[in-house]
């Protein structure tokens, strides 16, 4: 329903976004996942058409939005999409009711019809009980709720979210991220949210777009960049915790430990963490780490040892005792391997 065919932009001569194509069906959660300043929020911001492409062209279903080649762009108004941010950009004199009902009166819909969408909109948001109060007079998650009634009100076709919750408390940012599936399921319309939190982005996505430096790594369902990373950045940046990116050069783990399953190439291996084993004596593929840090998780624990500058987790059973001379085993095989370039090729 959303789609993008090679999209670019840059600023003064500096590409951000950088040939950007895929497409997303009607009724999608796409996660836009990446660092800071890799260009997700300007790549929303097209498709909001707060900024034009300079390359490329974004559709909506059948429609044409914009066109970087022509320089053709849809007024925002005019896309039938709507937007949070980060902050929730209330209007302070108005009531939460007033603020609901200001993008409909802006539409020009009449009265009766703007007052069963306040009440529908308050209703899946759960805040009736504070139509009469102004913004200034709630919480914060609570007025993150009304930018939300807010913004469905209108019943747009896509909605686009940038880091909305990031504003809230860890409890509450969980809480919210099922409302606003639930908000997104209801509603049937297409949303495309931007984060740099991959728990967030692996909880919430069908489809998950990989940002890195304006360009995209991978897209793909979240359970596919866990399973299948096509590059080190993404093995690196997804998972809790990450996947181990453990180099390689000339068939030996850290250029030190030979092992005959390693190809002959200097890179990566990734070793996921619940793949290490605690050694107490030398063997093959074993390692010296010097512990770093062990951090209760979910009844296990996240171990980790440094060796020769590289910083490497196992998880183990809270019970099992640590060694005092700490040695990691590495499994028999590398669950990928990527090039000295970060590209998968095993
Ligand atoms: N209006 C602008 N003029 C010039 N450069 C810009 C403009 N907007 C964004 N940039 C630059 O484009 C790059 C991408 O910015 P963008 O805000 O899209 O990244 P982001 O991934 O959303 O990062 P963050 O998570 O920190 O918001 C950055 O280097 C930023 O400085």
């Amino acid at each position: 329903m959303i789609s993008l065919n090679q999209v670019s932009k840059s600023f003064a001569g500096t590409r951000v976004v950088d040939d950007v194509s895929f497409s997303v069906p009607e009724g999608a959660f796409l996660v836009l996942l990446g660092p800071s300043g890799c260009g997700k929020s300007t790549m929303l911001r097209m498709l909001a058409g707060l900024e034009q492409p300079t390359g490329g062209q974004i559709r909506f279903g059948d429609m044409l939005v914009a066109d970087g080649g022509s320089g053709f762009a849809l007024p925002p108004a005019r896309r039938d999409a709507g937007l949070v941010f980060q902050s929730y950009a209330l209007w302070p004199h108005m009531t939460v009711a007033g603020n609901i009902d200001w993008p409909l009166k802006v539409a020009r819909l009449p009265a009766e019809e703007r007052r069963a969408r306040i009440a529908e909109a308050m209703e899946m948001l759960g805040i009736t009980q504070l139509a009469q109060r102004y913004p200034g007079e709630i919480s914060g998650g609570q007025q993150q709720r009304v930018a939300l009634a807010r913004m469905i009100a209108p019943r747009p076709k896509v909605m686009l979210f940038d880091e909305p919750l990031s504003n809230l408390d860890a409890t509450l940012r969980v809480e919210m991220r099922f409302e606003l599936l639930k908000v997104h399921a209801a509603t049937g319309a297409t949303s495309v949210y931007v984060t740099h939190d991959q728990v967030e982005a692996m909880t919430m996505a069908s489809h998950v777009a990989v940002m890195n430096h304006g360009r995209i790594e991978q897209f793909d369902a979240p359970e596919r960049l866990l399973a299948e990373p096509s590059s080190a950045f993404v093995a690196g940046f997804v998972g809790t915790p990450a996947a181990n990116l453990i180099p390689i050069a000339d068939g030996k783990w850290l250029g030190t430990i030979a092992d005959a399953a390693l190809p002959d190439i200097a890179g990566h291996a990734m070793v996921r963490a619940e793949t290490i084993e605690l050694a107490d004596e030398a063997g093959p593929r074993t390692v010296s780490v010097t512990l770093a840090e062990v951090v209760p998780m979910a009844g296990r624990r996240l171990v980790t040892g440094v060796a020769n500058g590289v910083r490497i987790t196992a998880i183990t059973d809270s019970t099992d005792r640590l060694p005092s001379n700490l040695r990691f085993r590495l499994p028999p095989a590398a669950a990928a391997i990527f090039d000295s370039e970060g590209k998968r090729i095993s």
